[in-house]
């Protein structure tokens, strides 16, 4: 296994990029494919085995493989999760969330790019993004028409998860160029005083480590981690560094603001006369997996098909819904496993007193499932769940301390949009009107678990009000979250990074014409290298610095995100060799 022999450090590399996740492996393979000496960052280990097998995607949410992050108290939802909030899961591997997620594939919508290009970002609407999408498919199923459910699409090739190691680990095998370190923490990013991103600061078996890097930074730590990194380097809103006692290097208010998810409604719940699905024993699909490659194990469990519907803004080309059906319920493991996976409150009044007995303390905290699921404990049925694919509530990450090994505090302020609440009625509605189709409800004899959830009894079940009151009980995030580091136009004061991605706000002046060493007073530096591009920046901004991740982007795509990181790394990959094309590296190869 190629990340199993650590490298041996350089000093100095052309490109340093920090997190070998979905987008950091894709953009990491690609400079140093371009021929740069490039080092990648990874926090987490190399992948382990079992994320080859899609069936056992759920599995990895409760190893090391995930970091754990948890959402903050909402105010306006979350209300039947632990503490008001709930886990939130995110890749901490080579490939990041893409070799532990849910590995369904779709673009999302062409105007979802279009209205990042409307927003103040030029070369991103649909047209010059599909190339980009294009060079990672491969597609090798049936095609299906895009309206009412369809099969989902899923990164897998003859029954094997695909993901974005699939970029790094074949370049790290070819090319001595690329040196990848996994268990590797970055801590920081070193910034000269003409505040230019000169070096990384890690910890890696305990030490604390730096690296010097000769042209650019590639921040690629996913949208929770990202605007982390860049606060405690001194990039972000002065008060909040200031209030943490981090030295304010650049003023920049949009860092860690603008988070967007995709707001998902859980435990709407249809329970079927056994067998009526057809759902294979979990031991007889394992030895088809493992004798033939074949079977439900080749999908991760459960996610079977998705429809994309517009039920509010009338946009009927845009989708501002998305909805699954899962083929099991959130009861079938009697919420032995569910509870945790969604982090569903097993607590309900006083904690359980001290000294009792560990069965009845477990029976006593499992209340609040009990109290809704109890009925149907290990039924057979099916789950529809809908999210909103374009959220108008916007949260944020922010600093919980100057600690590096501090969480973030993750807030997106779900349901903050009223258009959001009436949006998500309107969706469960919708749930409701399939499930009741003959195609669906009627084929396999499906009865609705119409229990009145505890916490809205107070409403006329099935109104209006009842949906939004269940909304607000059952509904999290979908595990998405995008745009803390948004790309936009230097005229909107909470953009981040350009349309390259870039926080250096000269723009793209010039092509480059010769390299020039860096200029920097720091001594120290003297190696750092300069674009014409990046001579020319004004001082708002810093150079040779950006950031490639889920977190530039300016809205959340009405689909799952992880194909759209690719793009964005695919593109970044040739808007960066672009820049300095026609200088190879001057390192020492
Ligand atoms: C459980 C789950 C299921 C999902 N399912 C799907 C799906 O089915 N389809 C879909 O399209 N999308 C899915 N998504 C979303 C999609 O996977 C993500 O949007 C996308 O992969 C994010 O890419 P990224 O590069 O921004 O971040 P990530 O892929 O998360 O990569 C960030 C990397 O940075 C590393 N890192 C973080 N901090 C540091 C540090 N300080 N030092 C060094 N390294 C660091 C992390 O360990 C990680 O490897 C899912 C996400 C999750 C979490």
């Amino acid at each position: 296994d190629p990340y199993l022999t650590p490298p041996s450090l350089r000093p100095i590399y052309d490109f340093v990029v920090v997190g070998g996740g979905t987008g950091g492996s894709v953009v990491g393979a690609r400079l140093a494919e371009a021929g740069w000496q490039v080092l990648v960052l990874e926090a987490g280990t190399p992948p382990p085995l079992e994320t080859t097998v899609p069936g056992l995607s759920i599995a990895l949410y409760f190893t090391d493989t995930n970091w754990e992050y948890t959402i903050s108290p909402q105010k306006y939802s979350n209300r039947f999760f632990l503490d008001r909030g709930g886990r939130m899961v995110q890749g901490r591997l080579v490939g990041g969330s893409s070799n532990m997620g849910g590995m369904l594939y779709a673009r999302g919508n062409r105007r979802d790019y279009d209205l990042w290009a409307a927003l103040g970002n030029p070369g991103w609407n649909y047209e010059s993004v599909l190339p980009y999408f294009k060079k990672s498919e491969d597609f090798q199923g049936h095609l299906t028409p895009d309206t009412g459910f369809a099969r989902s699409s899923y990164t897998v090739r003859r029954g094997v998860r695909s993901s974005a190691d699939d970029w790094l680990r074949p370049a790290l095998l070819n090319r001595p160029n690329l040196h990848v370190l996994t268990g590797a923490t970055v801590e920081k990013i070193v910034l000269s005083q003409s505040k230019r991103a000169v070096g990384i600061q890690f910890v890696y078996g305990g030490q604390r480590l730096k690296v010097r890097v000769a042209r650019e930074v590639v921040v690629s730590a996913g949208a929770l981690a990202s605007p982390k990194l860049l606060m405690l380097s001194g990039l972000g809103p002065a008060a909040h560094l200031r209030k943490h006692g981090v030295p304010v290097v650049v003023d920049l208010p949009g860092v860690g603001q603008n988070l967007q998810d995709h707001f998902n409604v859980h435990g709407l719940t249809w329970t079927v006369p056994p067998g009526a699905l057809g759902n294979s024993n979990l031991l007889t699909a394992a030895f088809q997996y493992l004798t033939s490659m074949e079977g439900p194990f080749t999908e991760p469990l459960g996610d079977k098909t998705t429809a994309w519907v517009n039920v509010g803004s009338g946009e009927t080309e845009w989708p501002d819904l998305q909805c699954h059906v899962l083929s099991q319920t959130p009861a079938f493991d009697f919420g032995l496993f569910t509870t945790t996976l969604l982090s569903i409150s097993r607590q309900v009044g006083p904690p359980a007193p001290q000294g009792t007995g560990t069965r009845l303390r477990i029976l006593l905290l499992s209340q609040k499932y009990q109290s809704y699921f109890g009925p149907i404990l290990g039924s057979e049925g099916f789950t529809i769940e809908c999210q909103l694919s374009r959220p108008k509530s916007r949260g944020e990450v922010t600093l919980r301390s100057n600690d590096p090994n501090d969480y973030p505090i993750v807030n997106p302020n779900f349901l903050s949009h009223p258009e959001d609440v009436n949006t998500i009625v309107k969706g469960i509605k919708f749930g409701l009107s399939i499930a009741n189709t003959s195609a669906l409800g009627g084929r396999f004899g499906a009865r609705f678990h119409n229990k009145p959830l505890p916490g809205c009894e107070g409403h006329v079940f099935g109104a209006d009000d009842y949906w939004a009151c269940y909304a607000r009980h059952m509904g999290t995030s979908y595990i998405h979250p995008t745009g803390t580091c948004k790309m936009g136009p230097p005229e909107d004061p909470t953009s981040v990074v350009d349309e390259n991605l870039n926080n250096d706000s000269a723009g793209g002046l010039l092509l480059p014409q010769h390299m020039t060493l860096g200029e920097d007073s720091d001594s120290e530096h003297d190696h750092t290298l300069h674009s014409p591009r990046q001579l020319l920046r004004e001082v708002r901004g810093v150079a040779g610095l950006r950031v490639v991740d889920a977190s530039v982007m300016p809205t959340i795509t009405s689909a799952n995100t992880m194909a759209a990181v690719v793009m964005v790394a695919e593109r970044a990959a040739d808007l960066i060799t672009q820049e300095w094309n026609g200088y190879s590296s001057r390192l020492h190869k």
